[in-house]
Formats: C-alpha cells, structure tokens, sequence
C-alpha cells in the first residue's frame, strides 16, 4: 500500500484528474485531495501570470511600435523641431492665445501642411491648402475621441457625434433623410409655423431692446426644438428651463470630458453629473410629449391618419416622414430608448449653439449696415409680392443677396476656428505624398482658409455678399443647396466653393446644412419682411469702431430692437 504520494501521480488540471481515477483515487497519496488542489493552484496561478505577462508584453510591444510608427512618419511632416511637445504651442494653448495666428506663421514657413507635436505621443497636423483640405476631410472619417467623450459625458449612449465612423454612418444617413424631408414636403409651410411662433414672442418684446446673442439662442432653440419635436414644442411648459440647462451643460462639457479617468472626486464634477442627468430626464419628458402628441393627432384627426398610412419608413422601421417629429431618424428599430434620447441631446447641443452664433453674426451685420438691411429688404420683397403670400423654399432660393449674405456671416464668423478630424485605424497617404499617421489629430485653421487673400481677394476680410454672386462662385454648391431653375453660377469644385467651410466637407460633413441654411434664410426672410432692426441709440464704443472697419473677427453683441414696418 502506498504511503507516500508519487508527485506525478497527481494530475495537474481539472481534466487530468477526471480522466484519471478520480477523486477516490486521491486519499491514497499522502494529503490526498489537497496535495492536488495544492498543486493545481500553484500551476493554473502560473499560468495565469504567463499569460498575462506575454499579453503585456504585446500590448507594449504594438504600443512602442505605434509610437515608433508616429514619430518616423511624423518626422517627415515639414514643421517645428520640438522634442517632447512644440514650445510655442503649448505657450498658445495654455495662454488661451491666437491659435489661428500661430498656424499662420507656420504655415508661411513650412508649407500647407504642417505638423506640431501636442506631446511624445500626440501629433497635430494642419492642412492649408483648398484640394488637399477636401483629400483629408473625405479620408479621414473618425471624429477626435475627445469630441466622442465630450457628447458621450453630456448625452449618454448615442450613435451620432461620436468617433467612429462606422458607427454613425448609418445614423447620419437617416438624419439627413429626416432633415431633407421635413424641407421638401412641408419645409415652407413647417418653418414658417415655426417662425410665426418665434414672431408672436418677439412681439411682445418689441418695445424693448434684446441683446443680439440671447435673441439669437432663443430662436435657435425654437427652430431645432420644433424641428425634433413637432408642435408639442411650443405648448412645453419647462422649455425656458430647458434651454438654460442646455446652455449651462454645453459650456463645460468639453472640460470635464479632457480627463482621461472621470474625476469623481471633484465636487464641480459630480454637480455636472447631476445637471446632464436633470437634462436627460427633461429631454425624455419632451420625447414622450410629443410622442403622446402625435398619436393623439394620429387617433383624433383622420386626414393626418391618413396621412400617416403612407409614411416613409426608413429600412430600420424609423420614421421619416416630414408631418412627425425627428424620433424615427434619431430611432431606427436598433435604437435603444437611451440612444434616441443621446441623439436628440447631442442634435439640440450642437444645433442651438452653432445656429445661434449664426443668426446673431448675421443680425450684428444687418443692424450694423442700414445699407445691407436696405438691400435684403429689397430682395426679399422683390420675391414676396403679395403681401400675404406665404414664403417657400423657391421663393428662398430666389433670394439671392439673402443666400448670399447667410453664406458670407458663415465664411466670415465660422462657428469654431479649426475643424477636427483623425483617422483611428489607418494612416492617410495625400496626394502630395505626405503620410499622416493613424491617430494623428487633423486640423484645418478656418479662418485661415475662409479669409485667405489669394481665393476671396484683398478685402478678404471684410463683410461682402456680392462677391459670392461673381461666376467664380457656386452659391448653391456652397450651401448644399438644390440648383435654382436657372442654374447659373454653376462652378463645381471652384477654389472658393472648396475654401468654403463653415459646414466642414468629406465624410464627416455636417447634416443639417441645407436644411439650416434655409430655415435661417426662411426667419431672416420674415423677420425683415414685417420688422426693421435698429441697434440700440447709445451704441458701446465698439460696435461703432466694428462698424467703421467693416472687418470683425469677433463681432459685438449689439442691443436690437424691432420695429415694425408698415406696410
Ligand atoms: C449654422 C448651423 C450649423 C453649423 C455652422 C454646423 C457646423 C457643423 C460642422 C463644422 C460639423 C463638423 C463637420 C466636419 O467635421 O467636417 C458639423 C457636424 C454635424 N452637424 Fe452641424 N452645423 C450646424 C447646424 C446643424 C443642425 C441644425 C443639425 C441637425 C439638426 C446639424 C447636424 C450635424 C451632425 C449630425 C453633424 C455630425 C455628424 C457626424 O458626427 O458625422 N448641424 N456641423
């Protein structure tokens, strides 16, 4: 009888002891079962250290290598030496300085494109030129992983602004549907119901003076509100709650997204936790109310019934037809609850922000020039004949000095200074040769690029719609707009239209710029038509200073008012 254990009697797995005897096979050996289990502890615990160090040692091994990768290919980027992160940069950076100022030089000294290092492992890349901007914006289709976090922080779970591009693409296809949609079958009639709405409220302000921004955000809040949620909007009793939330949430989203571990432990950010979570549960109260909304029309009136029989629905199921709110474009049968809500968090952030910043350049512009607003004036009414006639897209598209003068507050007050793109998986070879690294932050400087003397001309900088109705410009193009009837001003790919970047360009372009082009024209068009803009009489020094150069890179923000034409 055997007294002592024989170590290679004892199998060393699991398996191994079931195919052996078993487990009453092991009280023979000396310690028996624990002897084994002894053992397979110690070898599986082995193991498991192996394999975790080959798979560090493979993750350090790809990470070296992609940095190894970026520096060589960085390297061969003309730019600045710089050793750990560019000097000037980050003097820029950290001073909150001229950033565009700052490309400029470099560009002047090192060609159209230009790198800089953020860090050891972070490349920047600044591309100048008009035909390789249009390169890179198609190829490159990731959004910074930052832009991801920021919009993830603030929306939770949602499938549009994100990274990827994989992710969004099918997302922004229905989108852009929804938007082209809501434009073609009641675009006209829609957003005139929705400027009526804005018109009554600013009647009963008109007796007193607005400061130009805030009356720019209010209705840019409308506008894209009543855009996702249909009329159930406008009877919403926690919209003015709502619209502050937004503002407050969207100001330091981008902050608290730049650590890389949430901070937890920082009163200011639980505090900003519990105000995105107060948006999200106000942002899931305006969906259902305007779901309710909807069905209640659907049950009570028989034509929209009707109507709604022969919806488009997208191939997901979402629907898509103009007469109901954005929920099947920001739906899709994949859609979770949680994404929808993302979406139309992430819509309402970057649609009221962007649109505002807009109306309220174009407003500085007009109240800023009585000349201008004389000639919109004519324009518009020249269109408009009959006093009561409803506004259309035609009719829009007919208004060229107004098209054209939305097109120059864009070029020249673009909502942000650079466009961000990177590719995340793969480098970008251009045409001139150059390969960008994947992972590489790309960056176009659009003032830059919109104020270049070369494509606009010496008085490049200055406020000038008529130089986008010269042959050498596309206006429609511009726009994203559909070809007027007469189609004139056709240049595809001209150097200006391809400098015109306002909306960004390539895979990631934005969706919402036709139909943000036209709404815009749509509430210039009327608020011209039946108000005057006046600027406040005891205008501050600088608007006067602003109005004499004609040349703003950061305009005022006027105190207006509206007076009522007779007409
Ligand atoms: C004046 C108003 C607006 C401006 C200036 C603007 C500008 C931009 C810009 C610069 C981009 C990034 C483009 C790029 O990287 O190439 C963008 C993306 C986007 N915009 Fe807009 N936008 C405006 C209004 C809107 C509106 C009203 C909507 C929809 C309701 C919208 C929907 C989007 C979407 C969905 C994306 C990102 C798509 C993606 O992640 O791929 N935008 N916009």
């Amino acid at each position: 009888m055997a007294t002592s254990c024989d170590a290679t009697a004892v199998p060393f797995t699991l398996l191994g002891a079931l195919l052996t005897a078993g487990p009453a096979a092991w009280p023979a050996c000396v310690g028996g079962g624990r002897a084994f289990l002894r053992d397979y502890a110690q070898r599986g615990t082995n193991a498991l250290l192996w394999a975790g160090l080959i798979a560090a040692t493979w993750v350090l091994v790809l990470r070296v290598n992609a940095l190894l990768r970026l520096w060589a290919l960085g390297s061969r980027i003309p730019g600045p030496h710089a050793l750990l992160a560019d000097p000037g940069l980050a003097a820029v950076l950290r001073t909150g300085g001229d950033i565009t100022g700052f490309l400029s030089k470099l560009h002047g000294c090192y060609g159209p494109v230009v790198r800089l290092w953020l860090g050891p492992s972070q490349l920047l890349v600044s591309v100048k030129e008009p035909n390789l901007i249009k390169e890179v914006l198609t190829k490159a289709e990731d959004k910074l992983q930052l832009t991801g976090r920021t919009y993830t922080l603030v929306c939770g779970r949602l499938d549009l602004f994100i990274s990827s591009f994989q992710k969004v693409q099918d997302r922004r296809e229905s989108l852009k549907a929804f938007l082209d949609k809501k434009l073609t079958t009641d675009g006209g009639r829609g957003s005139l119901k929705i400027i009526d709405v804005v018109l009554g409220r600013i009647r009963s302000i008109s007796s007193d003076f607005v400061d130009s921004r805030s009356f720019s955000q209010h209705m840019a809040f409308n506008i894209i509100g009543a855009t996702l949620f249909g009329d159930a909007f406008f009877d919403w009793s926690d919209a003015a709650a709502y619209e502050e939330l937004l503002m407050m949430v969207a100001k330091d989203g981008c902050f608290w997204a730049s650590y890389s571990v949430p901070p937890f432990w920082k009163p200011g950010y639980r505090k900003y936790r519990t105000l995105c979570a107060k948006l999200q549960i106000l942002t899931q109260g305006v969906i259902r109310k305007s779901r309710d909304q909807y069905t209640t029309l659907s049950h009570f009136d028989q034509t929209s019934f009707q109507r709604n029989e022969g919806m488009i629905k997208d191939p997901r199921g979402g629907v898509l037809d103009g007469t109901t709110s954005c929920h099947g474009a920001a739906e899709g049968s994949l859609s979770s609850e949680e994404e929808i809500c993302g979406n139309i968090m992430g819509l309402m952030l970057h649609g009221i922000s962007t649109c505002a910043t807009l109306i309220s350049n174009i407003l500085t512009y007009v109240v800023l020039s009585p000349k201008l607003q004389d000639q919109l004036y004519v324009d518009i009414v020249a269109v408009c004949k009959e006093e009561s006639s409803e506004l259309n897209v035609d009719d829009l598209l007919r208004m060229r000095y107004l098209l054209a003068t939305v097109c120059e507050s864009a070029r020249l007050s673009p909502a942000g200074p650079l466009l961000q793109r990177c590719s995340l998986k793969h480098d970008l070879t251009i045409e001139s040769g150059i390969t960008v690294p994947a992972g590489a932050v790309l960056v176009v400087p659009l003032h830059l690029v919109q104020m270049d003397n070369s494509i606009w001309g010496n008085d490049a900088s200055q406020f000038n719609p008529q130089r986008l109705l010269g042959k050498d410009a596309d206006l429609e193009e511009m726009l994203g707009l559909p070809k007027s009837s007469n189609g004139f001003n056709f240049h595809p790919g001209s150097v200006k239209t391809q400098s015109f970047l306002p909306f960004g360009s390539g895979s990631r372009a934005c969706v919402g710029q036709k139909f943000v082009i036209l709404a815009i024209s749509m509430l210039i068009a009327s608020l011209l038509r039946n108000y005057e803009v006046r600027p406040h009489p005891g205008l501050s020094e600088e608007m006067d200073s602003a109005a004499g150069g004609s040349s703003f890179h950061h305009l005022p923000n006027p105190k207006i008012t509206f007076i009522k034409r007779g007409i």
